[in-house]
């Protein structure tokens, strides 16, 4: 018998009017289908077993959960009702549920041990694709993350991503069945920054494999390691992409889909330029678990962890909020602040004291600062929701949009000798300069300059981060200024303009804004990164530690104030 009927065999034979003068044990079967709670407690007062079944093994359970009786599919299971067992077809109540559509039920049977043995076969058999359509031979080694290796393989002549869950993980029984369960919901999903899933491959016992559409250009991750910092329109573009992908996760109906572990890993890139999320709802799976999952600290799951959820207190929708402003804010800078930190103590430091990474100005955009401030907050429930977030940027994208435009017209009419024009033109190149980049830098570093001042222990205050993660900056924009300047002095071949531009930019780069005294070895290799080592009347001492050496620098405030009349 195939194609069964969920209903109690044995009350299908009787007729309505027999049914309810049904007075034999198997009253229970019945009510139980009937979502009669009191008929139900009356069988089990009795004695009537709460396991009882019928000729097809089905149990009052089985019949409560497919006729969507949730009052007394809760019953049972109070009475030690056994929530997996199984019926003529092998399948469990939550099977049933299933089938039946009772996502109430589904998530009392799930949050009780309940099992679906036959998910991938009976949810939906497209999920599931022959392994001999896949072609290993070919296979490349792609990537590596906490659940297992990800390849590179043909399946029916298309290139696809092959992501293995180790055996350690999957041959938990429990753990294996949530993940399919994950991948049934993530099988339904459709849109541009979602991965497309695309199914699982039958495998021998304690095996997991699924296949999903295969992009081309890696992960964010690999993308700010090659480019290092984008400019602000192509983080905008990126940042709305994945705002985009998210609001269609939360706002999946009837329950939102969480991420949990939104991370620049998490975030992929196909050849066509646009970002897409993938592994979501997997981490909620393994996180916390003895099955062989860690948070990855290198891969840094701990650096875009919302403080509430590093607390361990409840949480919602909004730590995907506050891992995308973390993300975000990587896209304006080249990677992550405080690198050389301990991810789990960064958490630690942004859970308990507030601790949030520095946006200076010269780098992000006044908007942009802001939503990053929001996205951030403390208080989750004042994070925006993603909606929201895209609203906001494209506004930003527009505006900035409207500026290139407006300098590009700038820079044409430059070409003409019309001297408004040339002034116009030289202001949009001063305002990109570096140099100029460095007065705002110098002009955001102020306050905390004065804040470390002031402090005793100035080398472990807040605002000595802050300026540590400037000085690295400021150092970046000094040694681009300092390129600039000679690639300027290499072309003055007889142009006045250029010839002009390059001594200007020499007598920027003459600026002692830096001394790069002396070097000298580091006392401990671990410690690397930059170190206020003192101030006085004069300026700043920094030491900057890599691993090879260590090299001394003073900032004078007479530097300071060259580059900064306002001070
Ligand atoms: N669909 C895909 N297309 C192209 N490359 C992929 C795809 N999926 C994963 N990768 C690559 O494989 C790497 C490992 O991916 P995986 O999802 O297993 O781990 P992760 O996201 O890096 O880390 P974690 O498991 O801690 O989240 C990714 O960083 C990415 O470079």
């Amino acid at each position: 018998m195939e194609n069964h009927s969920l209903e109690s065999s044995l009350t299908k034979q009787l007729m309505p009017s027999q049914r309810n003068e049904w007075r034999g044990p198997y009253r229970l079967l019945f009510c139980s289908s009937k979502g009669d709670k009191a008929g139900v407690m009356e069988e089990l007062a009795k004695g009537v077993s709460a396991n009882l079944a019928d000729y097809d093994r089905r149990t009052a359970l089985h019949l409560a959960s497919c006729e969507g009786c949730t009052e007394v599919v809760v019953l049972l299971l109070e009475k030690g009702a056994d929530i997996n067992s199984l019926d003529r077809w092998g399948r469990t109540p939550l099977s049933d549920a299933r089938r039946s559509g009772h996502p109430d039920i589904c998530e009392i049977l799930e949050a009780n041990g309940g099992n679906d043995p036959n998910l991938v076969d009976s949810q939906s058999p497209c999920l599931e694709i022959d392994s001999a359509e896949v072609d290993w031979d070919g296979k490349t080694l792609i990537g590596e993350g906490a659940y297992g290796e990800v390849y590179l393989v043909k399946w029916r002549g298309t290139e696809v991503a092959a992501k293995t869950i180790r055996s350690s993980i999957a041959s938990n029984k429990t753990v294996k069945d949530n993940f399919l369960k994950e991948f049934t919901l993530w099988a339904k999903l459709r849109h541009p920054n979602i991965v497309q899933f695309l199914g699982v491959l039958k495998q021998p016992e304690g095996r997991l494999v699924f296949l999903t559409e295969y992009l081309r250009n890696g992960s964010l991750y690999d993308i700010l390691r090659r480019k290092g910092k984008l400019d602000s329109l192509t983080a905008v573009a990126y940042a709305l992409d994945i705002a985009r992908g998210m609001n269609y996760l939360h706002q999946h109906k009837p329950h939102a889909i969480i991420h949990r572990d939104l991370t620049p890993r998490n975030v992929l890139q196909n050849e066509a330029g646009r970002l897409k999320v993938t592994d979501f709802g997997l981490s909620k799976i393994a996180h916390g678990r003895d099955f062989g999952y860690k948070m990855t600290g290198g891969t840094g799951s701990y650096r875009y962890m919302a403080p509430e959820v590093f607390r361990r207190e409840a949480y919602g929708k909004s730590v995907d909020v506050f891992s995308y402003a973390l993300i975000v804010h990587e896209m304006f800078q080249g990677g992550p602040s405080n690198r050389e930190e301990e991810p789990e103590k960064l958490a630690d430091k942004r859970a308990y004291e507030d601790e949030r990474p520095y946006l200076p100005s010269v780098v992000y955009p006044e908007p942009i600062k802001g939503l990053l401030q929001d996205c951030w907050h403390k208080n989750p429930e004042q994070r925006p929701s993603f909606e929201e977030i895209i609203m906001q940027l494209e506004i930003i994208q527009e505006d900035m949009q409207q500026k290139a435009i407006e300098k590009q017209g700038a820079s044409m009419e430059e070409a003409k000798p019309v001297p408004q024009s040339r002034k116009r033109h030289l202001q949009h190149e001063i305002q990109d300069s570096p140099y100029y980049k460095m007065r705002g830098l110098l002009k955001d570093l102020r306050p905390h300059f004065i804040e470390v001042l002031k402090t005793p222990d100035f080398r472990n205050c807040k605002a000595a981060d802050d300026i540590r993660q400037g000085m690295k900056l400021l150092m970046e924009l000094y040694q681009e200024m300092t390129e600039n300047s000679a690639k300027l002095k290499k072309c003055s071949n007889g142009d006045v303009g250029d010839a002009k531009k390059a001594e200007e930019h020499q007598q920027d780069a003459d600026n002692p804004l830096v001394d790069d005294v002396t070097s000298v070895s580091p006392p401990d290799s671990q410690v690397q990164g930059t170190y206020i080592v003192g101030g006085s009347a004069f300026g700043w001492n920094f030491i900057t530690y890599n691993s090879s050496k260590a090299v001394y620098y003073g900032l004078t405030k007479e530097a300071f104030r060259v580059l900064n009349p306002l001070v």
